[in-house]
């Protein structure tokens, strides 16, 4: 005999496991959700929202500086983490009030597997509940990943978390990572008024992106005075006084007042039971297009599973599979590629922004991406600042804009945008990736002028239109 018996139970009640119990919950379905530390996840109080919180400040008054005429700054740095605690005050209550206005059960506690359709909860006062469940999903997240340097457990590290709550800048940042994390990070820090390190083992920034991406990134902040250091990895670390100290793989040392470590993530399936059906703990859970990991009972969402690890991602995965149960508890059939049964956007067209200044806003392919998935690509790039609405947006504007066109079938499978200001011209691009609207078509799609978007006419001209 189970304490509660539901249709769906979530465990993990980060912006993603929310979304999945919404969706099933509105179309009928009893849901109760776990979790275990705040309701809105990493994303809502150390990851997404208190990151952008610190980087807009930077960024509006970098554009400022661009624009004769215009007196802005210097930085109230204390008003920017006041604002910052107006978005992720890691106080939840406003979203579990959300969640029981909805008719979700918040069960506050750790949750494991306990065999097929059973979850157990653990709560922090040490007593347990036994749920039942038709359909379990798993939305338990991630946490950081921490690399093999010597001494990195005996230092304080940062991580994520440290770094998104700051309540004072440090004098100086040692990063160790130059993937998003660390390339937002060192922008918001060096601005905030850090001095900053950066070491990367990659010989480049954003080794996922385009290459000019992060060149261009790299740029940046070497010009804001970032120490940028590339090929070359933390071997060990230690605490020398107030600093920490940092041995690099080419000999050199480097340091700084605190250490983030920004290397990754892994996923949070170590301690969830997922043993007791078969399966290995610590690892992504893998999951097909239905977000499906086993029979027609056990589903994985967000950065817990196979799929692409971004908010937005991890919440198209949740509608899926929120659908996806909702037709299996109907007995229904599940629709096909562009149904609401599918995770299609996963192989296609993930889209991603980067809060760097420049940003760097792209979707799907890369031109090596594309290579590498048999595809026969021509790439086209322009100088963003060489239109008239990129000029006036600011002086001595710098960005670029890239394409990948799929050359058999004459539609775009993938496009980067970087710059000031591109964030929100990426979704044109998914548009016509998701639509595969044919480059002739697309011909007839006139931007306005004088906008950047006119960047897509000197595209489509420089691939030969
Ligand atoms: C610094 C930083 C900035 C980022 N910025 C962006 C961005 O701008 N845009 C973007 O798209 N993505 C961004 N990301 C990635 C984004 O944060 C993740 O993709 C997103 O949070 C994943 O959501 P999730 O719900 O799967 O997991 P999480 O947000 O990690 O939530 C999982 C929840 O599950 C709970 N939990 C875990 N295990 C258990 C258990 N056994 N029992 C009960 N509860 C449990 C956790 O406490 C947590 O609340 C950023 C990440 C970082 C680190
Ligand atoms: N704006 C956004 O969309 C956004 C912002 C932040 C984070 N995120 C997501 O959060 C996740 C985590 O980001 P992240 O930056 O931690 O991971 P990441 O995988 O993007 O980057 C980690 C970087 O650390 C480097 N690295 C690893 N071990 C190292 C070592 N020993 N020495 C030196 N460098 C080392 C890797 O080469 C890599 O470039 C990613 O999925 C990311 O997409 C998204």
């Amino acid at each position: 005999m189970s304490d509660l018996d539901v249709d769906v139970v979530v465990i993990g009640a980060g912006p993603v496991g929310e979304n999945v119990a919404d969706r099933a919950h509105q179309q009928g379905l009893s849901a109760a959700i776990v979790e275990d530390r705040l309701v809105g996840g990493e994303c809502s109080y150390y990851a997404c929202i208190p990151s952008k919180a610190l980087l807009r400040p930077v960024d509006l008054l970098a554009a400022t500086q661009r624009v004769p005429g215009v007196e802005a700054g210097p930085i109230d740095v204390a008003k920017v983490l006041e604002r910052r605690d107006g978005f992720a005050n890691p106080d939840d209550s406003g979203q579990a009030d959300w969640l029981s206005g909805a008719g979700i059960t918040l069960l506050r506690g750790h949750g494991r597997l306990a065999g097929e359709r059973a979850v157990e909860v653990t709560h922090h006062d040490g007593t347990t509940t036994s749920v039942a469940a038709r359909y379990v999903v798993v939305a338990t997240g991630s946490v950081p990943a921490f690399p093999p340097v010597d001494g990195l457990d005996t230092v304080n590290a940062w991580t994520n978390q440290e770094a998104t709550q700051v309540k004072e800048i440090p004098e100086s940042l040692l990063i160790l990572g130059g993937g998003v994390v660390g390339v937002e990070m060192a922008t918001a820090y060096r601005r905030l008024g850090a001095q900053v390190t950066l070491v990367q083992h990659g010989d480049r920034l954003l080794p996922t992106t385009e290459p000019e991406a992060g060149r261009r990134v790299q740029a940046a902040l070497e010009a804001d005075g970032v120490d940028v250091r590339l090929s070359t990895s933390m071997t060990a670390v230690r605490r020398d006084g107030d600093d920490v100290v940092a041995a690099l793989g080419d000999g050199s040392e480097v340091r700084g007042a605190e250490l983030l470590v920004a290397a990754g993530r892994r996923p949070a399936t170590s301690d969830l039971g997922v043993d007791t059906v078969g399966l290995e703990p610590g690892t992504h859970l893998e999951v097909d297009d239905a977000t499906t990991v086993l029979g027609d009972w056990l589903y994985a969402v967000g950065d817990a599973s196979t799929g692409a690890q971004l908010t937005h991602m991890g919440k198209y995965q949740a509608r899926i599979c929120g659908d996806v149960i909702v037709a299996r508890s109907r007995g229904q059939e599940l629709g096909g590629r562009y149904s609401h049964h599918a995770t299609t956007a996963e192989h296609t067209a993930v889209p991603q922004v980067i809060f760097t200044d420049p940003q760097v806003a792209s979707v799907g392919h890369t031109e090596a991406s594309a290579g590498r998935a048999g595809l026969s690509v021509r790439a086209v790039s322009y100088e963003i600042g060489n239109v008239a609405g990129a000029a006036l947006q600011a002086d001595g504007y710098d960005g670029v804009a890239m394409l990948v066109v799929d050359t058999d079938r004459g539609v775009i499978v993938g496009a980067t945008f970087v710059g000031q200001d591109v964030a929100d011209m990426v979704h044109a691009a998914t548009i016509a990736v998701v639509g595969e609207v044919p480059l002739e078509r697309l011909w007839h799609a006139v931007p306005s002028f004088p906008t950047m978007s006119e960047v897509w006419l000197r595209l489509l001209e420089t691939y030969g239109l």
